[in-house]
């Protein structure tokens, strides 16, 4: 019998995340374009004497280690389809910001649901794993496939993307963490102080844009720029003001593109190449406008079973 399994799953950021009005069930529908990028959470799995959960790396104190951790919910979930024991000890290596943005609670979902498939043999589909991840979160079954997807409904009904390059991103992580909930709350409440409402009678279907999806297709980073957008922004801004100097000094620092990283407070930093790449982190660490800076690109492969 496999003694342990581990999984490694990448961090998300929203190159479009448009916000339909607020549902009568509590959510918006989205057109959520996901592009992956390497960074990443590593979920092993190894059978235990209980369900527990240990976590790991910078950010580890943020993280619930009880069972409305993502990670624990995923294997009580498959367990109980699969009538498999979920005495499991999970183990969270994590590099992804906490509650920054970038899914990385949905990673940890997807990942040990992946995990957990593998150490019992359960062979569940592809589909019941996506399933199983929208019941989780609506961008948990992003976190698994990876790669670009654009996510209609709540987010969680995916369209895999065609991406056509590299594209190269700084990140700037912001002290402490944002709700996510509270973020969408602040939309609504900045729609209905604006006039316009926040119901789905008010707001239009939100639409992916096609000189978006072009961008992404040929790999243009110039284009891709130019069509970036997040309904989200100006509500997380609201919520944490001090972002805007984050990315004004991103802006001055030569970036194509800055943006909040979907609910944030990640910011997002898209740039031409490496070498930009280098010079924008150092402007942002510079700054003294964030936490700390992370380079990476993407688009990154979704989990992916490591060992085990
Ligand atoms: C905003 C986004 C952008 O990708 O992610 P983050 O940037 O926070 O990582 C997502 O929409 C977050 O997805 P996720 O974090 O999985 O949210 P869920 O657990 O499904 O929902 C948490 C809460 O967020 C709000 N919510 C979420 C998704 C959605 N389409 N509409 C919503 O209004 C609801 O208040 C919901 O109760
Ligand atoms: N495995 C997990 N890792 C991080 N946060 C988790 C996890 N499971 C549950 N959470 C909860 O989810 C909240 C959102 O975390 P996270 O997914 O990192 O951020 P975001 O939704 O902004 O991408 C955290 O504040 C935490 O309470």
């Amino acid at each position: 019998m496999t003694a342990s399994v581990t999984v490694r799953v990448p961090a998300k950021v929203n190159v479009q995340l448009a916000v339909g009005g607020l549902r009568p069930d509590g959510f918006h529908d989205l057109a959520n374009v996901f592009l992956a990028v390497g960074l990443y959470d590593e979920i092993t799995v190894a059978p235990a004497d209980e369900l527990r959960v240990t976590c790991t790396g910078p950010d580890a104190g943020q993280v619930p280690l009880d069972r409305t951790n993502l990670a624990a919910r995923a294997a009580l979930a498959l367990a109980e389809r699969h009538g498999r024991d979920s005495r499991v000890h999970l183990h969270i290596d994590k590099d992804i910001p906490v509650a920054g943005g970038m899914a990385g609670g949905s990673a940890d979902g997807a990942g040990a649901l992946l995990a957990c498939d593998a150490l019992w043999g359960t062979g569940a589909s592809r589909e019941e794993l996506l399933e199983i991840c929208a019941e989780l979160g609506s961008d948990v079954p992003f976190s698994l496939v990876g790669g670009a997807a654009l996510g209609r409904g709540r987010g969680e009904l995916l369209t895999a993307l065609e991406v056509g390059g590299t594209f190269h991103w700084v990140f700037a992580v912001a002290d402490g963490g944002l709700s996510t909930p509270a973020v969408y709350a602040e939309c609504d409440r900045l729609r209905e102080a604006s006039g316009t409402g926040a119901g789905i009678a008010d707001i239009p279907d939100p639409e992916a844009s096609a000189a978006l999806l072009d961008a992404l297709r040929t790999g243009d980073a110039a284009a891709l720029a130019a069509a970036v957008s997040n309904d989200l922004q100006a509500a997380a801004v609201s919520l944490r003001p001090s972002l805007s100097a984050t990315l004004a000094a991103g802006t001055e620092a030569g970036a194509l593109a800055a943006m909040v990283s979907g609910s944030g407070p990640t910011t997002a930093f898209l740039v031409t190449d490496e070498t930009e790449a280098t010079k924008v982190a150092d402007a942002l660490r510079a700054s003294g406008t964030c936490r700390a800076v992370r380079v990476t690109s993407g688009p990154a492969a979704g989990a992916t079973v490591l060992r085990g």
